[in-house]
């Protein structure tokens, strides 16, 4: 299981834009960070990058175990970390209960992953509605459903609060404390204070 991910001499560039250059960052099993800076500074960019999606320019992106084994990038990556992000990776046509059994499948999910997914995130009055029917809240709570639904160590967010309302933050905020009470890890793109105790990791302005 990752019980730590570094970022050593890390710089990613978009275009012919670099966004950011030697960035040095440690997260442990339990811990929260949240990754903090302007509009395009990066944060985004950042946790493609730990997902694996964006090839960094330089620098190296580390998984270790809980007895400081490397682990395998592909494996990390692939079976122990979710990347939820702006665009919720939902498939529009099919129903809120298709979706979700399907992402939990897909993912790999526990005996009652689903149904954990449900209660977690009051899916039920959604789970016979087309996704393309859901509001933006409704559907950051369907794909948040992954996150319990089959639970993984490393959790990369963006943004993860922004479109829901103040019971649904709540509800997202103990799921988060329970992940980090299991020894997950959290790194979270924000722009607005993350309500659980966590780092900051600043990208700053545009560079
Ligand atoms: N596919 C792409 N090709 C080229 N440039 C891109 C691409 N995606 C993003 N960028 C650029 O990279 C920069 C960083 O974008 P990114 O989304 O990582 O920033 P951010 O810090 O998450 O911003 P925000 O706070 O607005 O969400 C921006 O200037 C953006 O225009």
């Amino acid at each position: 299981m990752i019980h730590a991910l570094s970022l050593s001499g890390l710089s990613v560039a978009r275009g012919e834009r670099v966004l950011f250059r030697n960035l040095d960052f440690g997260l442990k099993a339990g811990e929260a960070a949240v990754l903090t800076g302007a509009n395009g500074a990066g944060k985004t960019s950042l946790l493609r990058a730990v997902a694996g999606l964006i090839r960094p320019e330089a620098g190296e992106i580390a998984f270790h175990d809980g007895d400081g084994n490397p682990l395998d990038p592909a494996e990390a990556r692939g079976r122990e970390t979710h990347l939820l992000g702006h665009q919720d990776g939902l498939k529009t046509g099919r129903t809120a209960r298709q979706e979700l059994g399907f992402q939990c499948d897909w993912l790999g999910h526990t005996q009652y992953g689903v149904d954990d997914a449900v209660e977690a995130f009051g899916l039920k009055p959604l789970l016979d509605l087309e996704v393309r029917r859901l509001s933006a809240g409704q559907r950051r709570r369907l794909a948040m459903g992954r996150l319990v639904g089959s639970p993984r160590a490393l959790w990369l967010l963006d943004e993860p609060m922004a479109p829901l309302d103040a019971r649904w933050r709540d509800a997202f905020a103990a799921c988060m404390r329970r992940h980090l009470q299991a020894d997950g890890l959290i790194l979270a793109a924000v722009h607005d204070p993350l309500p659980i105790p966590a780092r900051t990791l600043d990208l700053g302005g545009l560079s």
